[in-house]
């Protein structure tokens, strides 16, 4: 199988701090990648390495075939690189059309009337086309977190990295938001999945890597790596018999 992405030991310090500690990860084309682990792991940080938003001091970024490692965010996102943020970020003042014709512009780089196609069917795809003139700054939770899925597809991504997406639905609108991002998987799209809410996240990917202190300390099949003793001590301590899963929300 084709690696879509691969990071070779990435290494980030803040001062003296070391919060990713050569952390090597590969996805190939296609597949569905979940990034777990305890609060302060290095998790963002790996996905802000992974988007641009942060340089490694070591090693290197791939995407596909290329050395991406010193690229800024927009040329990463330009190649595939998409991104969607824990807290939604969209432009307040714009409509919920114009926040995904932003980057169907800037990001893939459409002419005006081919942006326009994309935007719409993203729109549609994303269940927000009967919001297309409303105002992002008036958008509920769940239309939010939709908006901030649809800005990242627009830019037609090979790599989707999604930061915690589910925190603060309920679980009726998180099932929502699964039933979207297996849409866009079944699309070809490969997924890294940044998720503290478990079972949402085991309806989707194929694999989990578990970091604690910037380390990869599990990669492989999702039950596995959250039964792996490793990884239930990295959440719980010392607490044989009591697994990760149990005490995730
Ligand atoms: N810009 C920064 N300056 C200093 N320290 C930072 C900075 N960004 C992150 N950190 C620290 O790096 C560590 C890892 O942060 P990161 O956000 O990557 O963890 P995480 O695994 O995503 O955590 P969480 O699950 O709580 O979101 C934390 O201790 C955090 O406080």
């Amino acid at each position: 199988m084709t690696d879509i992405l691969r990071v070779q030991t990435a290494v980030v310090s803040y001062g003296s701090v070391r919060i990713l500690d050569g952390v090597d990860l590969r996805v190939t084309d296609g597949e569905a990648l979940g990034v777990v682990g305890p609060n302060g792991a290095g998790k963002t940080t790996l996905l802000n390495v992974i988007a641009g938003a942060v340089a490694t001091a070591q090693g290197r970024v791939f995407l596909a075939h290329e050395d991406v490692t010193r690229l800024d965010p927009a040329a990463r996102c330009r190649r595939g690189i998409g991104r969607a943020f824990q807290i939604p970020r969209p432009f307040g003042v714009l409509t919920v059309l114009e926040n995904v014709l932003v980057p169907a512009m800037h990001g893939a780089q459409l002419p005006t009337a081919r942006a326009y196609e994309r935007a719409v069917t993203v729109l549609e795809r994303c269940g927000l086309l009967p919001l297309a003139n409303r105002r992002a700054d008036t958008l509920g939770l769940l239309h939010r977190k939709r908006l901030e899925l649809a800005r990242a597809l627009a830019a037609g991504p090979r790599v989707l990295l999604l930061d915690e997406i589910a925190a603060g639905l309920t679980d009726a609108e998180s099932e929502d938001l699964v039933d979207l991002i297996l849409e866009v998987r079944a699309g070809g799209t490969s997924i890294v999945w940044i998720e503290h809410v478990m079972h949402v996240l085991l309806r989707v990917v194929d694999r989990l890597v578990c970091l604690d202190g910037g380390r990869v300390i599990a990669d492989g099949e999702p039950r596995a790596v959250l039964d792996d003793d490793v990884v239930v001590g990295a959440y719980l301590g010392p607490q044989p018999g009591v697994h990760a899963k149990e005490r995730t929300p």
